[in-house]
């Protein structure tokens, strides 16, 4: 293994410096893996940098795993800002990306390009994502021309679940090849990678092979340059039905449900604070 210890930990990039997406280019150069995971606090954030994960997402995502709404839709710019802060600001080395929330870009690339640069301005980020299709290409070209590095989120976008009638593999059969001309699209208008979601294998290795930028999958087979997923399902904070592209790496849901559980019966039981706790 090529990899170095940072006083930070390990990193696939094998640098101490702060990750660029210069450095994800040469990854992919060279064939190199790489993950990234979302975070929305400080804890996580140290954690994962720690951990040798090089790129943080300020997902929308906040919506269903931090504000406990049901979908990505209603979540604000106002809401996720403090988030991306936290995560900026608990971080020396990690590339920082903001997600943008539904209803803040969609409209023009100038509100796009107003939304993208309060992340930069307010919340530190290094880079922001966006969902969509073609009509995407000209927020994509305004924000790259401005200095905002853009990753474009295509195959499943959450935001726009209810035009595509719900949570369903996309990219199957002919619109496979619309996927892949959709990401050679995206890398000429200037986005800096591509973040592919439950599209089938074969199609996730398609689009890896036709763009020179780094596609980074969920759901979208072991073809892609890196892979994604949210924090709550790695670590198995999240309980219940799963999406098939998760795999849980702990049971932390187990794990925090005892700790409260014992700290609840000692105090009860009258054994919490003993005298090693108490002044
Ligand atoms: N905790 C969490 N994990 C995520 O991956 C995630 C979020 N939240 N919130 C925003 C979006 C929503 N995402 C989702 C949500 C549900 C499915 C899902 O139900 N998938 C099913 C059906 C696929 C099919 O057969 O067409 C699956 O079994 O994977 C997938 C992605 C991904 N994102
Ligand atoms: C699907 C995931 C990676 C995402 O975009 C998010 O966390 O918001």
């Amino acid at each position: 293994m090529d990899e170095q210890i940072s006083p930070y930990g390990k990193n696939p990039i094998g640098n101490t410096g702060k990750v660029r997406i210069r450095h994800l280019q040469e990854m992919k150069e060279r064939g190199k893996k790489w993950t990234m995971l979302t975070s929305y606090d400080m804890y996580t954030a140290t954690i994962f940098e720690e951990a040798g994960i090089p790129v943080l997402l300020v997902g929308d995502s906040a919506a269903n795993n931090v504000f406990g709404y049901d979908s990505s839709l209603p979540v604000t710019v106002d809401e996720l800002l403090p988030l991306v802060r936290a995560v900026t600001r608990s971080t020396k080395r990690s590339l920082v990306i903001a997600d943008l929330p539904f209803g803040s870009y969609q409209g023009s690339p100038e509100e796009c390009f107003h939304t993208a640069a309060r992340f930069m301005k307010e919340g530190g980020a290094h880079a922001v994502k966006l969902e969509g299709g073609r009509e995407m290409l000209p927020q994509v070209k305004k924000l790259a021309s401005s200095g905002i590095p853009v990753m474009a989120h295509i195959g499943f976008t959450p935001q726009a679940e209810h035009q595509l009638g719900g949570y369903r593999v996309q990219g199957k059969e002919d619109e496979g090849r619309q996927l892949v001309e959709l990401a050679k699209a995206f890398e000429t208008a200037g986005a800096f990678a591509l973040l592919i979601e439950m599209v089938p294998a074969a199609v996730g290795a398609a689009i890896t092979k036709a763009v020179n930028i780094p596609t980074v999958g969920i759901g979208a087979g072991n073809g892609c340059d890196a892979q994604v997923l949210v924090w709550q399902d790695m670590a198995g904070l999240r309980q219940g039905s799963l999406p098939r592209f998760v795999k849980q790496y702990a049971n932390m849901n187990a794990l925090l449900h005892k700790a409260a559980a014992d700290f609840a019966a000692e105090v009860e039981g009258g054994t919490f604070p003993g005298n090693e706790h108490s002044f």
